[in-house]
C-alpha cells in the first residue's frame, strides 16, 4: 500500500531525499475509443529541473501530464513522482504536486484572496498558515494591489499568474505547467517566465508543456521532444537549437515561381558564405536560410542577390521555432520526424510493436 503523506511539510522534507522526481518507464496510454495517444515513453527529471516537454497540437502532451498528475491511468508502463507510484500511491503524488491546467482553475466571480483561499482548504494546507502564504504567492507573482478584486477583473496574464499561485499554495516540491502561456502576448508571457524562474529557485521542480522552442529555451535546462505520442528527440535547448543550425533568416521574392526561387537558392549556395549556412530551404514566398551567424550574413545575402538582379521584397531574422526542429531532425523536412534520413543527434527512435 501506499505510504501516507503526513502534511505538506511532510511532503517537502521527503522530496529532498529523492534525486528524481519524476521517473517514467515505458508509460503508454490508448483511449476508449483507440487513440494510442502516448506511445513508450520514458523519462527521468531530476528534483530541481525545469524539464520542457514541447510538441505541437495534438501530440499527446496533456495526455501524458495527466498520466503523471493520476488525473488518467496509463495503459502501460510504470511512473513514479516524488517516489511515490502513481497507481498505488496516488494521494501521495497529488498532495505532492500542484498541477497548472490549461483551463484556468479560477472562479471568476471571487475575489483574488478567496480563489487562494479555496486552493488552500482544497490542498489542506493548515488554517493558520494560509494567510501569511497567500501574502507570500500573491508578492511572489505581482499580485498583492490586486487582493481584493475580482477575477474576472484581471487581464490575461494576470489571470494565468494567479492560476500558478493556486496550484503552489501546499508548496509541492514538483509544479506541472500545461502551456502556460499559450494565448498571453510577448510581455505578459516574458514575466511568466521570471516567475517561474522564482518559483524554481525556491527549489520547486517544473514540468513544461509548450509548443514553442523559444519557451523551452528561454526555461529549461531539459527538454523533450514529442510528436504523435512519442519522444522523438531529448536533450538540452542549446543542443536543439544547434540542430536546428542557428537563426533562421525568412527572405520573401518579388518573383515567387519555381525557376526564380531555385535561381535565389543556386546564388546563396554559390555565395562565399555558403560554409556558414546550414541548410537553404524553399518557402511559400521564397527562401528560409539557416546559419548560426544568421544576422552576420544577412546583409551580405540581401546585397549578392539585389546585384544579380534579385527583387526581394520581405527580410525577417528569427529564433528557430518547433516547427525548424522538426525540419531539422529530417533531411527533407518531411511531415514526420520519424521517417527515415534522421540525423544522430539524440534521436530516439523504437520498434513499435
Ligand atoms: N478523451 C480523449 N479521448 C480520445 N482521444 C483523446 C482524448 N483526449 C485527447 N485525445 C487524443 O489524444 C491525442 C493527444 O492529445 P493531447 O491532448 O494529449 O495532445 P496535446 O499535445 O496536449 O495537444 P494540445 O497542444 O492541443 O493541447 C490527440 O490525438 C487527441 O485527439
Amino acid at each position: 500500500m501506499g505510504t501516507p503523506v503526513q502534511s505538506y511539510h511532510r511532503t517537502i522534507e521527503n522530496d529532498h531525499t529523492r534525486s528524481l522526481a519524476i521517473e517514467a518507464t515505458n508509460l503508454g496510454l490508448t483511449y476508449s475509443n483507440g487513440t494510442e495517444a502516448v506511445t513508450d515513453i520514458s523519462l527521468e527529471i531530476p528534483t530541481g529541473e525545469v524539464f520542457g516537454f514541447l510538441g505541437a497540437n495534438g501530440a499527446g502532451k496533456t495526455t501524458t501530464i495527466k498520466m503523471l498528475t493520476t488525473l488518467l491511468q496509463p495503459t502501460a508502463g510504470q511512473v513514479t513522482v516524488n517516489g511515490y507510484d502513481i497507481r498505488t500511491e496516488s494521494t501521495a503524488v497529488r498532495e505532492s504536486i500542484g498541477y497548472m491546467a490549461q483551463e484556468t482553475s479560477i472562479d471568476p466571480s471571487l475575489t483574488v484572496r478567496e480563489n487562494l483561499r479555496f486552493a488552500c482548504r482544497a490542498y489542506g494546507v493548515p488554517s493558520a498558515e494560509r494567510a501569511a502564504q497567500i501574502d507570500d504567492l500573491l508578492a511572489l507573482v505581482d499580485l498583492s494591489a490586486k487582493t481584493d478584486d475580482r477575477a474576472r477583473t484581471l487581464s490575461g496574464g494576470q489571470k494565468k499568474r494567479l492560476d500558478a499561485t493556486m496550484a503552489l499554495v501546499h508548496k509541492p516540491p514538483i509544479i506541472f505547467l500545461d502551456e502556460p502561456t499559450t494565448g498571453l502576448d510577448p510581455q505578459a508571457r516574458t514575466r511568466l517566465w521570471e516567475y517561474f524562474r522564482t518559483i524554481n529557485r525556491r527549489g520547486t521542480t517544473i514540468f513544461l508543456t509548450t509548443q514553442y522552442l523559444e519557451e523551452a529555451d528561454a526555461l529549461c535546462s531539459d527538454l523533450a521532444v514529442i510528436f504523435d505520442g512519442e519522444i522523438v528527440a531529448s536533450g538540452a535547448p542549446t543542443d536543439l537549437k544547434a540542430q536546428v543550425g542557428g537563426d533562421v533568416l525568412e527572405i520573401t521574392l518579388a518573383d515567387q515561381s519555381d525557376t526564380a526561387v531555385e535561381h535565389a537558392k543556386a546564388v546563396i549556395e554559390g555565395s562565399e558564405v555558403m560554409d556558414e549556412i546550414e541548410t537553404v530551404q524553399p518557402t511559400e514566398d521564397g527562401l528560409s536560410v539557416t546559419s548560426a551567424h544568421a544576422r552576420r550574413i544577412g546583409i551580405d545575402l540581401l546585397v549578392g542577390l539585389t546585384e544579380v538582379g534579385i527583387t526581394i521584397t520581405g527580410f525577417n531574422i528569427r529564433s528557430p521555432t518547433l516547427d525548424d526542429v522538426f525540419l531539422a531532425l529530417t533531411d527533407e523536412g518531411v511531415s514526420d520526424p520519424r521517417d527515415e534520413n534522421l540525423r544522430s543527434f539524440s534521436y530516439h527512435t523504437k520498434e513499435r510493436q
